[in-house]
C-alpha cells in the first residue's frame, strides 16, 4: 500500500532522516513515534508530497509520489502537525473549498460534508468563523479536510498535540472509528498514545528506524520476555545442579552472598515463563526457594533505551523545499 525506499532528507548539513525504509500494509494503524526532531513531520510531508527528499523513493498505490503525485495523493488525506485552515472562513465554506481542491464531484459533495461532518461531530459549529473556534475544534476540523473524499490512507501528524484531556479523547475516539475502514497513520512522541491507539509502532530516532513491530512483539524481541530472578538457601553448584535439570532453562548469573544464600538471574531459552518449573525443581529438592520474581522489559523502557541521546536540533533553518 505504501512503500518507502532508502529516504534520505538533508536540510543543508543536517540529516533529518537517514535512510528510512518500511512498509505500510492495508487496515491497520500504524504509529510513528519518535522524540521531539526525530524526524516525523519531515518523514511524513515527503509520504504526502509536501516536500521533496534529498533521496529515496515514495511509492503511494504503487503511485511515485514525485512522478505521479495526483495519483497518489488521491489515495492520502493529511493533517499535517499545523493545518492549513482558512481562519476568516466559516467551517463549512472552508470543507466546501477543501472539497473543490480535492476535485469531488459536485453529486457526492453535500453528501461527503455531512458524514465528515457528522464524524468530526462539527455540524453544530458549521456556521462559525474558524477563528472563534477552540483548539480542540480547529483540529477535527482539520481532521475533517483529511477525511474528505475518504482517501484509503489517512496520515495525521501529533494529531492531539496541544490538546485538553478531553478533546485529546474525542480526537482518539474519532481516530478508531476511522481505523474501521481506512489504513492510518499517525506520528507522536508520547508512548501511551501510540500504544493505546496503534496496532504496528515504529519508533524513530534521529532519523532512523530503530524498532518497527506490534507492541507485544517489540516488547517479546527487544526486552526479551522477562528474566526471572530468584533468592534460594543453597550453595551456587546445588542451584546450578538443579537448574541443570529445569526445562526452557537459559543463561544464568549467579550471586553468592556468602551467608549461605544465592541469587540468579535467569533467563529461559524460548523466553517462556518458567516460574513453575522452577519452583517444583528446588521444592523437589527441598531446597528453600525464598524469592521468585519475573522483570519485564516494559515498552517504556525500550522506548527510552532507543531514543536516548538522539534529540538533536539542528540550528539552521531552511525552506525544505516545499513541492
Ligand atoms: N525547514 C527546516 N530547516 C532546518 N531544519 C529542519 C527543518 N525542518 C525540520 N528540521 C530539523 O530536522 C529534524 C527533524 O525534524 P522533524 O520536524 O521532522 O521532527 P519530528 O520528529 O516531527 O519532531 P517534532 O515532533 O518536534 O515536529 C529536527 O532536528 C529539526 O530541527
Amino acid at each position: 500500500m505504501i512503500e518507502v525506499q532508502n529516504l534520505v532528507k538533508m536540510y543543508g548539513k543536517h540529516l533529518a532522516v537517514d535512510h528510512l525504509s518500511f512498509t505500510i500494509e492495508k487496515g491497520q494503524v500504524y504509529g510513528f513515534l519518535g522524540p521531539n526532531g526525530a524526524g516525523k513531520s519531515t518523514t511524513m510531508n515527503i509520504m504526502t508530497g509536501y516536500l521533496g527528499a534529498t533521496e529515496g523513493k515514495v511509492l503511494i498505490n504503487g503511485h511515485d509520489i514525485l512522478k505521479e503525485p495526483e495519483a497518489a495523493k488521491r489515495c492520502i488525506g493529511y493533517l499535517p502537525e499545523q493545518p492549513p485552515l482558512y481562519m476568516e472562513m466559516t467551517v463549512l465554506e472552508y470543507l466546501t473549498f477543501a472539497a473543490e481542491l480535492k476535485k469531488i464531484p459536485s453529486s457526492e459533495r453535500e453528501g461527503q460534508l455531512k458524514a465528515v461532518m457528522e464524524l468530526t461531530k462539527l455540524q453544530d459549529v458549521s456556521m462559525r468563523l474558524i477563528q472563534n473556534l477552540s483548539k480542540g475544534y480547529k483540529q477535527r476540523v482539520g481532521l475533517a479536510q483529511a477525511i474528505l473524499g475518504f482517501p484509503e490512507i489517512i496520515i495525521l501528524d501529533e494529531p492531539t498535540v496541544g490538546l485538553d484531556p478531553k478533546q485529546i479523547i474525542e480526537i482518539r475516539e474519532m481516530i478508531r472509528k476511522l481505523a474501521k475502514n481506512h489504513t492510518v497513520i499517525l506520528s507522536s512522541h508520547i508512548l501511551a498514545e501510540v500504544r493505546e491507539v496503534c496496532d504496528y509502532i515504529m519508533i524513530i530516532s534521529g532519523g532512523k528506524l530503530v524498532a518497527s513491530d506490534n507492541p507485544e512483539n517489540l516488547e517479546k524481541k527487544i526486552g526479551g520476555d522477562g528474566v526471572t530472578e530468584i533468592q534460594v538457601r543453597a550453595t551456587v553448584e546445588e542451584v546450578k545442579e538443579i537448574l541443570s535439570g529445569v526445562p526452557g532453562m537459559g543463561k544464568a548469573e549467579f550471586t553468592d552472598h556468602k551467608n549461605g544464600l544465592v541469587t540468579a538471574k535467569i533467563e529461559s531459552s524460548a523466553g517462556q515463563d518458567i516460574r513453575e518449573e522452577l519452583f517444583f525443581a528446588f521444592a523437589g529438592k527441598g531446597v528453600p526457594l525464598l524469592e521468585l520474581t519475573r522483570t519485564k522489559t516494559t515498552l517504556e523502557e525500550i522506548f527510552l533505551e532507543l531514543t536516548q541521546g538522539n534529540i538533536v536540533e539542528s540550528e539552521e533553518q531552511i525552506d525544505g523545499g516545499d513541492i
